[in-house]
């Protein structure tokens, strides 16, 4: 069992408060000057894939090895070891957290109540394997004998998010002869227009929910199914149209679907680290299986990477651990992810659910309120979009963003110059951010382009860049379903690193249940025109006023 360690009364805890007074006026200008070997120092690599250059942050050594202390403090190993060897750590949920079993390539048994879970994840993976086979042959056809050509992904949340990002971020590896759809909201408009689009002789729709009883997700299924019987006619050919991914054989029943249909997975698999289960069906008919176990291959490499490599070098610890020191010492509120990969556009959407849902809690493991902060909130767009955008703020603004950004050195689409001029604004923001522009620079500049000593006097202000803006840059060799597994899975165990330092529960959601409650208990109410009073003012006026306009 782990201990629940407050992580402010640990005497790492309490160094690093002393040691961030002693240096919170450093700037990077001079930690560079100081030291002409940061480079080399404050970088880690993996298996030559991925660089993680962390220079360009406020750190020294001695930042560093409090922050190690810290982990150690906290007791990172056990819990890492706990949660690799299938220990139950969702403790409010009772359940393990095993999404690492999905992709253990080794195959080493682990065990979940005294069964060795490996054997189910591989027989998943082989019925994966085979329908994806099936598919892309023709051999199965839809119910006019015609072959599948568009795949529709009906999930949320998790159930959505992976599948989206990564069939983006891997287009290059996309199969000619499928298009995949994935709907996800409520509203009526994302399955309307997603069907207009759509053939049901040629469609496969994969009902993707853990639960099965998400509501977005079974209103979707259940117009899914009517528009297709509009055309089909008969229940009986459901079958050849509808899979589901899913934990509840029950449910998957219930609406219809014939459980041979169904790919298993199971309660040890949280929503937000679900793509590597049956989840990641659409991803494999996108991609082809060979493709999808290349992901899954990558994310295993970064689990072994997790696991036995010392802290010093160990990616998914030097991030959380960097990430700790701003969010708990400099009171940064927030994280940028920026990919400069087009492909990439999802990647900060999906990591926005996979750190937020995780990490945004206010109780800790002993179900006491946190007197320290939790979670940042993440966000980011793809560069050089977001230059064009916010990144105004990130330099000249008065809120600390720590940012990770993200580049491949190869391209898919070696186009002229494009992949060198994307890069160079990859290297030259995170050089500016750190290093800014000086008053003396600046009037220097306007003086040779002839201004008057008056204007420049007026100007120089609104020019000066501070600098002093922390970064990480992730440089990847390219976005290869290898190299993505990994990355995905370096981001994952980040996540973990700093929910453990935080002594807080990361793989539970409780945080969105209210919602749903309260939805459900307004649903009926919208049904008819009569004036609704049972809610404080500000919801009954709304809701009044919804049912007068509609
Ligand atoms: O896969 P399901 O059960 O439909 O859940 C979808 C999503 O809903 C959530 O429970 C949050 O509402 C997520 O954690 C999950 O990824």
């Amino acid at each position: 069992m782990l201990e629940k360690i407050n992580p402010t009364e640990t005497s790492a805890w309490q160094a690093l408060q002393a040691h961030y007074e002693a240096i919170k006026d450093t700037d990077l200008k001079a930690l560079f000057a100081v030291d002409p070997n940061r480079f080399d120092k404050f970088t880690a690599s993996f298996n030559d894939q991925i660089l993680l250059d962390y220079s360009k942050n406020l750190i020294t050594d001695e930042t560093l090895s409090q922050l190690f202390k810290l982990a150690e403090q906290c007791q990172l190993k056990q819990a890492t070891q706990a949660m690799f060897s299938g220990e139950k750590i969702n403790i409010t949920e009772d359940r393990a957290v095993l999404h690492t079993a999905l992709r253990n390539r080794s195959n080493t048994p682990i065990l979940v109540d005294g069964e060795d879970v490996m054997p189910k994840v591989n027989a998943v993976l082989a019925k994966m394997r085979a329908f994806c086979q099936k598919i892309h042959s023709g051999e199965w056809t839809g119910y006019t004998g015609k072959a599948i050509t568009s795949i529709v992904n009906i999930g949320i949340g998790g159930s959505d998010l992976g599948p989206v990002m990564i069939t983006e971020a891997l287009k290059p590896y996309k199969k000619a002869n499928i298009e995949s759809y994935f709907v996800s909201n409520v509203d009526g408009t994302h399955i309307a227009e997603t069907l207009k689009q759509l053939d049901p002789e040629t469609t496969l729709f994969l009902v993707a929910s853990k639960t099965f009883t998400t509501q977005e997700t079974m209103t979707n299924a259940h117009s899914a199914r009517d528009w297709f019987l509009q055309s089909a006619h008969d229940e009986a050919f459901v079958a050849k149209h509808f899979a589901a991914l899913s934990t509840n054989s029950t449910a998957v029943a219930a609406f219809g679907i014939d459980t041979d249909n169904m790919f298993e997975f199971w309660d040890w698999v949280g929503g937000r680290y679900s793509s590597w289960s049956a989840i990641g069906l659409s991803i494999a008919l996108n991609i082809g299986f060979d493709n999808f176990e290349e992901l899954l291959a990558g994310a295993h490499d970064m689990d072994q990477h997790f696991v036995n490599t010392p802290i010093e070098q160990n990616l998914p610890a030097l991030l959380g651990l960097i990430g700790i020191w701003y969010n708990n010492f400099f009171g940064a509120q927030t994280v940028a992810i920026l990919p400069y990969d087009q492909y990439m556009h999802r990647f900060p959407a999906y990591f926005q659910q996979g750190d937020m849902e995780s990490n945004g809690k206010y109780v800790d493991r002993n179900g006491n309120p946190v007197d320290y902060q939790t979670g940042p909130i993440i966000w980011g767009e793809p560069g050089t979009n977001g230059q064009h955008a916010f990144y105004q703020l990130i330099h000249q603004g008065t809120k600390m963003v720590p940012a990770d950004f993200i580049a491949p050195a190869k391209t898919h689409n070696p186009l002229s110059d494009h992949h060198e001029k994307l890069l160079s604004n990859f290297f030259a923001q995170t050089e500016a951010l750190a290093f800014g522009k000086d008053a003396d620079t600046v009037r220097s500049e306007f003086l040779a382009q002839g201004k008057s000593a008056e204007d420049v006097a007026q100007l120089v202000p609104f020019k000066v860049f501070e600098g002093n803006r922390p970064t990480n840059s992730i440089l990847l060799k390219k976005i290869t379903p290898r190299s993505l597994g990994a990355l995905i899975a370096m981001y994952e165990h980040k996540i973990f690193v700093q929910g453990v330092i935080w002594n807080i529960c990361t793989f539970d959601q409780w945080g969105v249940e209210l919602g749903k409650q309260l939805a459900n208990n307004i649903l009926p109410e919208l049904g008819d025109d009569a004036t609704v009073t049972g809610h404080d003012s500000s919801t009954n006026g709304l809701i009044n006023t919804f049912k007068k306009w509609r």
